[in-house]
């Protein structure tokens, strides 16, 4: 039998996402060491804003004390470029796993696919930026237009957590199906927190209290106010409108609708953004009683008309028997409507965030690039 082949993977990023896709990397280790052998998945680095741990004789780090160990015995984090010169030189295939939001990592991405790194991420802001960076991106993958030596990409928890909605929208369109429209609820904190703030039937919080609860419960971005401005499904419908063939400028090129209050626009911080929003409960109060009075609910919504090119997100008020109005918990429903399935839309519908489901589409990701890779 010949020796099992390496591939290393470098994790930045262990916040809510991090840790649980770490479980399901000891998973996936124990299943490829009984079913594929000849695979050896190693843990050979770990960073986080301030620390890193990296394994300089490339063997495997232990995923259930990595994290422990990391912030004990974790070393000041070189400048990226000095990491990927690194990784570069491990003997053999490497795949990075972006589990941050951060924007600078992100648009490194071209130059490390083009070292022969893979990446697999559910950091939005690469695929959402400047369509240059888009570009750059595909120009450069395996997977893409890039040369067969460098790095595959994937970014399936980018939209809708683990749902598996870009690879669905994939195969709509490379089996030459023609996407007319795509609606529906795109976040799980806005699901969320309009869920429980104006449940069907009555009732329910008060809205600064269910963002925090938000929070708590891993569904937010690092910053909440991400989510509450509408960037964020703003940045998933810019994904999903490139990948159905629109060149979208940005995630600011459309009409988005902001929840931030104006009086709130100038917080230095997330948390005294926080601290300061229940002020301004009155304010969404109104807002649901409007919808009230018309029987109706009002839920966070984004659409892409693609014959049009039109891309909005923003609130809108629907009738108690819409399927969106009866979403419950952090719930994303994402309607496919196109030529094939003709009036009825391929529906998508299930947690929209959360660690376990976002790092279960970051782990088939893995999966995806240690098949190309084997
Ligand atoms: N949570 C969810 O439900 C979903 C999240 N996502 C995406 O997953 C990603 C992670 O989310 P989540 O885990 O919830 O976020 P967290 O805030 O829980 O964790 C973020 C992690 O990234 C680290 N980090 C931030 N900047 C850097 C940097 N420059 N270098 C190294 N490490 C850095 C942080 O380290 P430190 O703590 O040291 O600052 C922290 O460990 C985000 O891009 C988010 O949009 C996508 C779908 C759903
Ligand atoms: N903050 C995001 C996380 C997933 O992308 C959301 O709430 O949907
Ligand atoms: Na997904």
């Amino acid at each position: 039998m010949s020796a099992p082949k390496q591939i290393y993977i470098a994790i930045v990023g262990l916040g809510g996402v991090g840790k649980a896709f770490l479980y399901q990397l000891a998973f996936l280790r124990q299943r490829l060491s009984k079913q594929s052998p000849s695979i050896d998945l190693r843990l050979i680095l770990a960073r986080r804003s301030t620390k890193q741990l990296f394994s300089s004789n490339w063997e495997h780090l232990d995923t259930t004390t990595v994290a422990s160990q990391l912030d004990k015995n974790g070393s000041p984090p070189p400048p990226f470029n000095e990491t990927f010169g690194q990784l570069a030189r491990a003997p053999g295939k490497v795949v990075l796993v972006d589990n941050t939001s951060d924007q600078g990592l992100a648009s490194l991405y071209p130059m490390v696919l083009q070292r022969g790194i893979s990446i697999v991420t559910p950091n939005k802001k690469a695929f959402s930026d400047k369509i240059d960076l888009w570009q750059a991106i595909f120009s450069s993958a395996a997977n893409g237009t890039g040369s067969a030596s460098n790095g595959y990409v994937f970014h399936e928890s980018t939209v809708g957590a683990g749902l598996p909605v870009i690879s669905s929208l994939k195969e709509l369109v490379e089996t030459g199906d023609e996407v007319t429209k795509i609606e529906g609820v795109f976040s799980g904190t806005m699901s969320f927190l309009f869920n429980s703030f104006q449940p069907l039937g009555g009732g329910g919080g008060k809205f600064a209290a269910e963002v925090k609860k938000a929070k708590e419960l891993g569904y937010t971005e690092p910053d909440p106010r991400d989510d509450l401005n509408g960037l964020d499904v703003a940045r998933k419908l810019t994904i999903l409108a490139r990948i159905a063939g629109l060149n979208v400028e940005s995630p600011t090129s459309f009409p988005v609708q902001s929840l931030i209050p104006k009086e709130l626009e100038s917080c230095s911080s997330g948390d005294e953004f926080l601290e300061k929003l229940p002020q301004f409960d009155d304010q969404m109060d109104k807002i649901k009683e409007e919808a009230s009075k018309e029987g109706k609910v009002v839920r966070f919504v984004g659409s892409i008309d693609v014959p049009s090119k039109q891309v909005k997100v923003g609130l809108e008020k629907f009738d108690a028997s819409h399927p969106i109005a009866a979403l419950k918990g952090s719930d994303n429903i994402i309607n496919f409507y196109t030529k094939r399935y003709g009036s009825n839309p391929l529906i998508i519908q299930g947690a929209g965030a959360g660690g376990d489901v976002t790092a279960m589409g970051v782990t088939g990701d893995l999966i995806k690039v240690v098949r190309q890779l084997q």
